[in-house]
């Protein structure tokens, strides 16, 4: 049984010796604070009866401790020596008091000094292991003592002249597999305090899982990777020997754990598990002078190898133009001089540029020895990153298939590894985020969808959507987990307000993965934070028309930071609320067919209002039913004054490849221009004492068996919109309620048009359409 310290132990030494060396004489609180945990544990563990010898030891060993620590105190110097040998007391405490309670509970246990075991060279701090000699050493005592348990302190060994030396942190682990080498072991056993090797780093992805098989040589791309259950070099001894490792959870010992063995059974998963490091430094050595000239990355390494630099990741373009290595972020400063130093002459002839170091980056990797041959890997990898504006700055994978490194933003790091997790291992499921804007009429029916669709979501298509925030005019709510959508209206109400900069700031700090901007406003203000937001890949879904509709520079804009950075810019509700026109229109663009003309009613407001007025009541009473049906516009004059038709038109005609401006659609509006002289309840006072014009627009129309339609139409870079009489064997007559309908004639579509008809406006339907265009932005 090899033993770790208590917790905490190692630290604690360490600070006390750094402070002794300082001439801080807190070291002595620090030791006297250690020494009754110790003494505390033992008598916690042992009976009263058999307590004084185990605490006379202590008590001597801390008198030791003190007398080291005194010694640098004098000497205001800490030699590595020195370090050692104060760190090798943690697991000589621990281990010799859980050699006493073994013996205690009655078993055949003694105590061995891993000193006389472990042989290491005298680097001390980090000293390598002379497996020949540890063999011998190991095998040599035990035949010469007997016992049927040993105890031994983890992480610490001795030099050939008997120094204390140190195996690195986490070396406990190390020791016990070295042992179990020496031994020939059945198997090793790690009792820590998570139940083994995981999916992924669980303080990053909620989702990660433990890995029950993993074979050794993923195990130890994994541990080497980050993931700290393992101490990395531990994996060397009991491969060689083929002796399976099996990591298991001190606290829940009846889970499975993570067994390392051999050839662990094939899995239908081809990826293991996704690692990370922090703290990357990017080192690139460019010049063209390097280009086929044979020796220059021999030097590169070695001037790092001298300086004991550790290279943690290669990548060469094949243009030979460039070399690039990652190291610990620790080392770029010594890595910069080092390797200046070395091509000197090269630099001064302008051969080479000086090294370039990048720091704050993060590796993400893949690892699975079943990624080999297994086509598409990377392809997944790249686009689940690419999709989240993540940026990978440089890429490794060696001919063995068991890794693929990206070398990312640290900043980008929790995103990356839910990215991956979510795109390898689909038994999870995905989650979405979004920060919505506005809490109205389609906003607040939205909000209200998604609550009762979130079960449906995790259940059918392993989608979690969370509302991170959600904004109206004047509040802004919050959450890390998701607003709890049963009581948003409450939350918000409760909430600070926060300005939209604040708000677009908000989003690109979280860095959440699929992440989605949700515009439900009516607003101008609110589309500034789109060109920002698209630029860092976070999707925007609008059913305000006022970006589609504003400039042309200004939509065009929009469109292009979508494709560029890979961001969905969706507004199909800017058209006919959820009826596909907009999607429609975009398949007949991408499949080379021409739109000719396009004849549509695109107001659900108009067709609601020519629908259900016929003289018995006003007017202006019918559109504040259509307004009380949360069909309007918040402001109801666009709708009757033709501009929220010439809105869609313009949209419509610029989806089709027309470059236009609004003032490029012709409004023929019908109302008298009085109506709109003064606010809303002018407007609607005015419109009663029209009555007498609105009546006789409808008196003509039904004369004739005609309908009154306010009607868009197109036809080879013209648009218009207007008020029309149609007859019943138009396609456009028989519309019912706030149905909108369109008509394409097309290259495809000469002579039958293409025709789309349906519920075109109202807060649900809107709020239907919206929710498609997520799903559609994030699937
Ligand atoms: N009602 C319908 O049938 C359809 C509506 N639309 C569009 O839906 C949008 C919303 O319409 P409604 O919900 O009826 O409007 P609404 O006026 O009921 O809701 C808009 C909400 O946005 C909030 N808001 C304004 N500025 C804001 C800001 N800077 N930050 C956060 N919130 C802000 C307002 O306080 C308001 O609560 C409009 O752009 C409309 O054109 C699109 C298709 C159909
Ligand atoms: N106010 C609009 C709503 C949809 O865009 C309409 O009346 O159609």
């Amino acid at each position: 049984m090899v033993v770790s310290a208590l917790g905490g132990t190692t630290d604690a030494l360490i600070a006390a010796g750094r402070s002794a060396a300082a001439s801080n004489e807190a070291y002595r609180e620090a030791l006297h604070g250690l020494e009754q945990r110790h003494l505390a544990a033992a008598q916690e563990l042992l009976p009263t009866a058999s307590q004084q010898a185990s605490l006379d030891l202590l008590r001597s060993q801390f008198a030791e401790l003190q007398r080291v620590c005194d010694g640098v105190f004098a000497l205001g110097e800490l030699s590595a020596r020195t370090l050692d040998k104060l760190m090798s007391y943690g697991e000589l405490l621990s281990s010799q008091l859980v050699a006493a309670a073994a013996k205690q509970q009655g078993l055949d246990a003694a105590w061995a000094d891993s000193r006389q075991l472990i042989r290491t060279n005298s680097r001390f701090g980090n000293a390598e292991v002379d497996m020949a000699a540890t063999d011998l050493q190991v095998k040599a005592y035990l035949n010469a003592h007997k016992a049927r348990l040993w105890v031994v302190p983890g992480f610490i060994g001795a030099d050939a002249q008997g120094n204390t030396t140190t195996l690195g942190r986490g070396g406990s682990d190390y020791t016990a597999a070295l042992l179990a080498a020496a031994l020939g072991a059945e198997v090793l056993e790690i009792w820590t305090d998570v139940s083994g090797m995981m999916t992924a780093d669980p303080r990053l992805v909620s989702s990660a899982r433990p890995i029950a098989r993993i074979s050794y040589q993923e195990a130890m791309e994994l541990s080497h990777f980050g993931a700290k259950v393992l101490y990395p070099p531990t994996i060397q001894p009991v491969m060689q020997r083929g002796i399976p490792l099996w990591i298991k959870n001190t606290f829940a010992p009846q889970d499975h754990g993570t067994l390392v063995e051999v050839a662990p059974p094939r899995t239908a998963a081809v990826v293991r598990g996704i690692s990370s490091i922090s703290s990357l430094a990017l080192l690139s050595l460019e010049g063209s002078g390097m280009v086929g000239i044979p020796g220059f990355s021999r030097r590169l390494f070695a001037a790092l190898a001298r300086e004991r630099i550790n290279v943690i990741l290669i990548t060469q373009s094949s243009s030979e133009h460039s070399i690039c290595v990652g190291v610990n972020e620790a080392d770029a400063a010594r890595s910069q001089d080092a390797v200046d130093e070395e091509f000197a002459t090269e630099i001064a002839a302008g051969r080479i540029e000086p090294l370039r170091v990048e720091t704050g980056l993060a590796i993400v990797a893949l690892v699975g020895e079943n990624m080999k041959s297994h086509p598409g890997i990377s392809g997944k990898l790249f686009g689940a990153l690419g999709h989240n504006g993540v940026n990978i700055r440089a890429i490794a994978q060696g001919s063995s298939e068991k890794n693929i490194s990206t070398v990312i933003q640290a900043a980008d790091v929790r995103k990356a590894i839910n990215v991956v997790h979510e795109a390898f291992f689909e038994a999870t499921y995905k989650q979405v985020n979004l920060f919505v804007l506005g809490a109205g009429n389609v906003g607040g029916k939205l909000l209200d969808l998604l609550a009762r669709q979130q079960a449906y979501l995790l259940d059918k298509l392993r989608v979690q959507v969370r509302v991170v925030a959600l904004a109206s005019s004047r509040h802004c709510a919050v959450s890390d987990e998701g607003l709890d959508l049963g009581s948003w209206a409450a939350a918000l109400d409760a909430a600070p307000p926060l300005g939209l900069d604040e708000f677009t700031q908000l989003i690109i700090d979280k860095n959440l993965r699929n992440s989605v901007l949700v515009d439900v406003t009516a607003t101008p203000d609110t589309v500034r934070c789109y060109a920002p937001l698209l630029a860092k890949s976070v999707a925007v879904v609008a059913c305000n028309k006022v970006a589609a509709s504003s400039d042309y520079a200004f939509y065009a804009h929009l469109k292009s930071l979508a494709q560029e950075f890979n961001a969905p810019f969706l507004f199909e509700t800017n058209v006919g609320a959820a009826l596909p026109i907009l999607n429609t229109l975009q398949d007949l663009v991408r499949t080379g067919d021409r739109v000719q003309r396009f004849e549509a009613v695109l107001s659900g407001t108009l067709n609601f209002v020519f629908n259900h007025y016929d003289g018995s009541q006003p007017f202006a009473e019918v559109v504040r039913q259509a307004q009380a049906a949360g069909v309007t516009e918040p402001d109801p004059r666009l709708d009757l004054s033709g501009t929220d038709v010439a809105r869609k038109a313009l949209i419509l005609a610029r989806e089709a490849g027309e470059v236009m401006e609004m003032s490029d659609i012709e409004i023929q509006g019908f109302l008298p221009a009085s109506c709109f002289e003064g606010d809303v309840e002018a407007f609607y006072a005015q419109m009663l004492r029209e009555e007498a014009h609105f009546r006789a627009l409808y008196d003509q129309a039904a004369a004739q068996g005609k309908k009154l339609r306010f009607v868009a139409q197109y036809a080879e870079g013209r648009a218009k919109v207007g008020l029309q009489q149609l007859a019943p064997d138009h396609n456009l007559y028989d519309l019912r309620g706030k149905d909108n309908a369109i008509q394409f004639y097309t290259d495809c579509y000469v002579e039958q048009p293409l025709v789309i008809k349906g519920a075109g406006a109202g807060g649900e339907v809107t709020a239907a359409g919206v929710f498609a265009d997520i799903m559609r932005a994030v699937l």
